[in-house]
């Protein structure tokens, strides 16, 4: 089997197809970030917290070689029933397809699946990113350069308290990524609430999220954008206490002489160990409060309100969710006025590089080329047949554009 399969869930497929909003999560948290059954449980209700917000969750996972975006309640079971499921950044995604095996997917390789399906946030806890100690192991996190590279809203409560955090943000500024603090100056620290590190810019909405991405499409700039959300205070860790539980979770991960990608899940693991518990009560409160958050940004960024007010508890509810995004053509709005050019409604015709989409066509693509479980190639190359590319080349063609399908109207 060479050609990658793919796989949208109904509920996932239906809403893209509708313009409907959509957040994407990682299942590497479910499988190697909490034990079972606390991530079972933990998965079903981040799931459950974006919709009561008014968005539809698509979890991401690959399951014997098929690229699944929206997990059925038994796929999300096998994944937090496999202690053994690998986890997969970018680089094994071919391996996977190409074998027909089964992993979990990381920031990374979620972020780049949610892109290729066309959903603009991804949820998670913490990033990864630059480990203390870099300048030996050379350890980055892949989730960066794909950060660099992938045009979405990434929320998360910062990267890992585990990490070198100044390193970190040197990386995003390096490569361009745009770091929001939401409602704050100081980039959180996952667990803590400040890292003391200072953030791009605030922001205290979530439509100003979603303004910032579509302002970074507009002007043609590929990469996400951060959307650094702190832990609520009373979920917060005590920093001493922490960096007590820290230094010993460190000192065994040189005394047991752990590299690699076995870093992130040995270290979460021992803190659990060490704190009683308290750091997987803290990194499960963050992520339902990044569920929240992104599921209002996916909101704005389809032209609905942050609040589902008045709908159902799926976002179905009250006439509105059906509502097909905004769209309008590439010509409206004056240079110079940036309230015109970065309107608060979907941008008007314009794609993540920038390039025009035709102003009658939908901005998503249409049910009938998202049916079942056909294969990426074939997928994408049905929605841009039918003139969503603003005249690209296809996925499945060498170089498609920054990693992403982009023609997504707005
Ligand atoms: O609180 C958590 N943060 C991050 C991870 C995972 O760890 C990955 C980063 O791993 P690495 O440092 O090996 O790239 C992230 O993408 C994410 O999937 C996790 O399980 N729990
Ligand atoms: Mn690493």
């Amino acid at each position: 089997m060479t050609t990658p399969h793919f796989h949208l869930g109904d509920e996932v497929r239906d809403a893209l197809s509708r313009g409907r909003p959509v957040v994407a999560l990682e299942s590497t948290i479910i499988a190697h970030g909490f034990p079972y059954p606390d991530n079972l449980e933990m998965a079903l209700a981040v799931e459950e917290e974006v919709r009561r917000a008014g968005a539809v969750p698509a979890t991401v996972a690959v399951l014997d070689g098929c690229l699944r975006v929206g997990l059925s309640r038994a796929e999300l079971e096998r994944v937090a029933r496999s202690p053994d499921l690998p986890k997969a950044s970018i680089r094994d995604l071919p391996v996977l397809c190409a074998l027909g095996r089964s992993a979990a997917t990381t920031v990374a390789s979620t972020a780049q699946v949610a892109a290729w399906a066309g959903i603009d946030v991804f949820v998670t806890g913490g990033i990864g990113g630059v480990h203390r100690g870099w300048e030996q192991t050379l350890d980055i996190s892949a989730d960066l350069p794909a950060l660099a590279r992938l045009s979405l809203v990434v929320v998360s409560a910062g990267a890992k308290t585990v990490l070198d955090m100044a390193a970190t943000l040197e990386y995003l500024e390096t490569h361009g990524v745009t770091v929001l603090g939401y409602g704050t100056e100081v980039f959180p620290g996952f667990y803590l609430r400040s890292t003391g590190l200072p953030v791009d810019a605030r922001i205290d909405s979530p439509a100003e999220a979603a303004a910032v991405l579509r302002a970074r499409r507009a002007l043609g700039l590929p990469g996400a954008v951060l959307v650094a959300n702190p832990i609520p205070p009373d979920d917060a860790l005590d920093e001493g206490e922490f960096n007590g539980w820290l230094a010993q979770a460190e000192a065994d991960l040189a005394a047991e002489g752990v590299k690699g990608k076995a870093v992130t899940p040995f270290l979460l693991a021992r803190l659990h160990a060490l704190s009683g518990g308290r750091t997987v009560a803290a990194n499960r409160a963050l992520v339902m409060n990044n569920a929240r958050l992104g599921a209002a940004i996916a909101r704005c960024l389809v032209g609905l309100s942050a609040e589902p007010e008045g709908e159902g508890p799926d976002g179905g509810g009250g006439g509105l969710a059906g509502k097909p995004p905004a769209r309008g053509n590439a010509s409206a709005g004056q240079p110079g006025s940036p309230d015109q050019v970065f309107p608060d409604e979907p941008a008007p015709g314009l794609t993540a590089g920038g390039a025009a989409v035709p102003a009658e066509g939908p901005s998503r693509p249409p049910a009938e080329a998202l049916a079942g479980g056909g294969t990426v190639a074939a997928l994408f190359r049905r929605w841009w047949a039918l003139g969503h590319d603003g005249g690209r080349s296809a996925m499945g063609a060498p170089a498609a554009p920054g990693g992403s399908p982009g023609g997504r109207g707005r």
